[in-house]
C-alpha cells in the first residue's frame, strides 16, 4: 500500500489557512482505506481533490483500530509464542521468556502512527487538499466541514462537482451487552489491553474473534469462542473451517459453536456471560475477565445528513449504489464498506480507484468474484473465488486438487507442515474457480491462485508454471497438478 520511504516518516501536520468556503472536483468523505486511495488516485489524475476526515489521523478503521494494529499483535504474539514453546525443539535455547505489555503495545502503536503520518505525506505530495473535521451535506453540491478536536477551527462550506461517500463501518453492538472497552471491549478495546486476561470469552467466531483470540491465546489467555452458528469462519469453504476448528482447539481455544448468547453483564473485575445451546436448550453461564463481543461491523453514515438528499440506504444499514457506485444523484458516489460487497481493506483500496476511473474515463472495474480473504491466525487462512458449497449450490461441476504440506519440503524444514492447498476448478475446462488454504503463508499463497483467477487460467496453467525450489509455493503448483492429474511429491 504504502512504500518504506513513508513507513519510515513521521509526519506533523503544517498548520494552514482555513478558509470559510472552499471549491473542489472531487470531495472524499472519510479517510480509510476506500477514501484516501480514491483521494490520492483522484489527485494524480488531476482533479482538484479534497478529502475529509473526522477521527484526527488518516487511514481509517484499517490503520488505526483494525487491519495493521492487529497484525502487529498477532505477528508479534506469535513471535513470544515461537521463542517460548517452539525454540527449543529446534535447538535454540532462549532462557526465560516474558512479556512486557507496555512494550508490546507501544510497538503497535509505533506502527500505527508511522503508517496514518505516511498517508498524511502522501496527500502532500500528491496535492489533495485534507480538512480534519466531519463533513456532512448541505446540499447536492455543498459539503459542510465542522470542527473537531485538533481539526479545522471553523466551518469550511465546499463547493464540490462529485461527492464520494467513504464513510467507512463500526462495530455492530449485541443488544443488551453495554461496551465499556476496559472488561467488555469491543474489536477497539481488544487491541489496547493493558494486561493479558487470564480468561478471554468472545462472541462471533468470525475474523475478528478468530484473530484476537490467537492473540491472546499465545499470550496465555484461557479462550473460548462462543459461536451462534454450527461452524465458525464465517464464510470460510467449510472443510477449510473445519481443519482450522481442530488447529485452533489443538492450540488451546474452547469452542462453543450452536450456542446462543443471552446476556453478559459486569460485576467489578470479572464479566458472566449466559448462554444458551442453540439444539439442546441447554443454558450456562460463563464466567471472564475480558469479553470480546466481535459478531460483526455495520455501515457508518451518522453525521453526514443523507436524509437532506433522500439518499437511501438499505434494511443493513448500506448506502444503495448501482454497478457504477451512484447513489440517486450520479455525481455522488459511495465506496467500501459504507456500501455493499466484503468489508476488507482491499476491496475498499479497488473501488477507490474503480470510482476514480469512472469519474476520468467513464470506465471503473472491480472484479468482486475475485477479492481474497485471509484470516492471520496460525496457520493462516486464505480463500479465493467460490467455495465448494457455492459451487454446489449453483450446480457446477467442478474437480478438487489438494496438496498437504506436510508433503512440501519448505514447510518441513520450517517444521511448520499443518494444512493444506486446496484448487476447485471446472470438471472440463478444469479452469480455476477456487482456491482455499489453511497454512503458514496462505495470506502470500493465495496472491498466485488470484492472478490465475483473474487471467482465466487452468489448473494445467498453474501446474506446468515453474516454481522455485524449496518454496512453500510448490504446495500451490502440486494442488493444480493434483486438479489437473496427479500431483507428483504425494
Ligand atoms: C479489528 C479489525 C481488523 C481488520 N483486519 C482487516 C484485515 O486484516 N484486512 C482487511 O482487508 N480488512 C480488515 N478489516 C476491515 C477493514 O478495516 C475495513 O474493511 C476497511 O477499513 C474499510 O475501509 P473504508 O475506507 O471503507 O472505511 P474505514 O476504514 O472505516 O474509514 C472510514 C473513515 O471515515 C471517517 N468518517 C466517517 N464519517 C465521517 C464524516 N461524516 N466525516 C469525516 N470522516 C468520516 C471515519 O472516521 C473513518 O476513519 C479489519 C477490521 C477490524 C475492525
Ligand atoms: N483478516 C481480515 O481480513 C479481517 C480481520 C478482521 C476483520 N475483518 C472484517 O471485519 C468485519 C467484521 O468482523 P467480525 O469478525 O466482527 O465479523 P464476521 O462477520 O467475520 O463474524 C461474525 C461472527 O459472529 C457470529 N455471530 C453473529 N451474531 C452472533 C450472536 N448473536 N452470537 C454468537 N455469534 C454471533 C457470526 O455467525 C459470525 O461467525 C468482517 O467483515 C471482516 O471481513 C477482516
Amino acid at each position: 500500500m504504502l512504500s518504506s520511504t513513508y513507513h519510515k516518516a513521521l509526519f506533523s501536520t503544517a498548520s494552514r489557512q482555513l478558509a470559510k468556503s472552499a471549491k473542489h472536483d472531487v470531495v472524499i468523505i472519510g479517510g480509510g482505506p476506500g477514501g484516501y486511495v480514491a483521494a490520492i488516485k483522484a489527485a494524480q489524475l488531476g482533479f482538484n481533490t479534497a478529502c475529509i476526515e473526522k477521527r484526527g489521523s488518516l487511514g481509517g478503521t484499517c490503520l488505526n483500530v483494525g487491519c495493521i494494529p492487529s497484525k502487529a499483535l498477532l505477528n508479534n504474539s506469535h513471535l513470544y509464542h515461537e521463542m517460548k514453546h517452539d525454540a527449543d525443539k529446534r535447538g535454540i535455547i532462549v532462557g526465560d521468556v516474558k512479556m512486557d505489555m507496555d512494550k508490546f503495545q507501544g510497538a503497535k502503536n509505533k506502527i500505527v502512527k508511522e503508517l496514518t503520518g505516511g498517508i498524511e505525506m502522501l496527500f502532500k505530495k500528491n496535492g489533495v487538499t485534507y480538512y480534519k473535521g466531519n463533513g456532512s451535506f448541505e446540499g447536492e453540491h455543498q459539503v459542510k466541514v465542522s470542527p473537531v478536536e485538533n481539526g479545522v477551527k471553523e466551518e469550511v462550506l465546499i463547493d464540490a462537482e462529485n461527492i464520494i461517500i467513504a464513510t467507512g463501518s463500526e462495530v455492530t453492538p449485541f443488544p443488551g451487552i453495554t461496551i465499556d472497552e476496559e472488561r467488555i471491549v469491543s474489536s477497539t478495546g481488544i487491541l489496547s489491553l493493558k494486561e493479558v486476561p487470564k480468561k478471554l470469552a468472545i462472541i462471533g467466531g468470525g475474523i475478528i474473534g478468530l484473530e484476537m483470540a490467537s492473540v491472546y491465546s499465545r499470550l496465555g489467555s484461557e479462550v473460548t469462542i462462543i459461536e451462534f452458528q454450527p461452524a465458525i469462519g464465517a464464510t470460510m469453504d467449510e472443510e477449510v473451517a473445519k481443519t482450522t476448528q481442530k488447529f485452533l482447539t489443538k492450540q488451546g481455544m474452547k469452542f462453543k459453536t450452536s450456542t446462543k448468547v443471552l446476556g453478559a453483564s459486569r460485576n467489578g473485575d470479572k464479566v458472566s456471560v449466559e448462554v444458551e445451546g442453540v439444539k439442546n436448550g441447554k443454558k450456562e453461564t460463563l464466567e471472564a475477565d475480558v469479553l470480546l463481543v466481535a459478531i460483526g461491523r455495520r455501515p457508518y453514515v451518522q453525521n453526514l445528513n443523507l436524509e437532506k438528499l433522500g439518499l437511501d440506504v438499505d434494511k443493513r444499514g448500506r448506502v444503495v449504489i448501482d454497478k457504477e457506485f451512484n447513489t440517486k444523484h450520479p455525481h455522488i458516489k459511495a465506496i467500501g464498506d459504507v456500501t455493499f460487497g466484503p468489508m476488507l481493506a482491499h476491496k475498499a483500496e479497488e473501488e477507490g480507484v474503480a470510482v476514480v476511473e469512472m469519474l476520468k474515463t467513464g470506465h471503473g472495474h472491480v472484479n468482486y468474484g475475485n477479492i481474497p480473504s485471509v484470516m492471520y491466525s496460525h496457520p493462516e487462512v486464505a480463500w479465493v473465488g467460490k467455495t465448494e458449497q457455492e459451487l454446489k449450490a449453483e450446480g457446477i461441476k467442478y474437480k478438487v486438487g489438494k496438496f498437504p504440506f506436510m508433503a512440501n519440503s519448505r514447510a518441513k524444514t520450517n517444521m511448520d507442515t499443518e494444512g493444506f492447498v486446496k484448487v476447485l476448478v471446472d470438471a472440463e475446462s478444469e479452469r480455476i474457480l477456487g482456491g482455499h488454504i489453511v497454512g503458514p503463508s496462505a495470506g502470500e499463497l493465495i496472491a498466485e491462485l488470484g492472478l490465475a483467477l483473474e487471467y482465466g487460467a487452468s489448473a494445467e496453467d498453474v501446474a506446468r508454471t515453474c516454481h522455485a525450489h524449496p518454496t512453500l509455493t510448490e504446495a500451490v503448483k502440486e494442488a493444480a497438478l493434483a486438479a489437473h492429474f496427479k500431483p507428483i511429491n504425494f
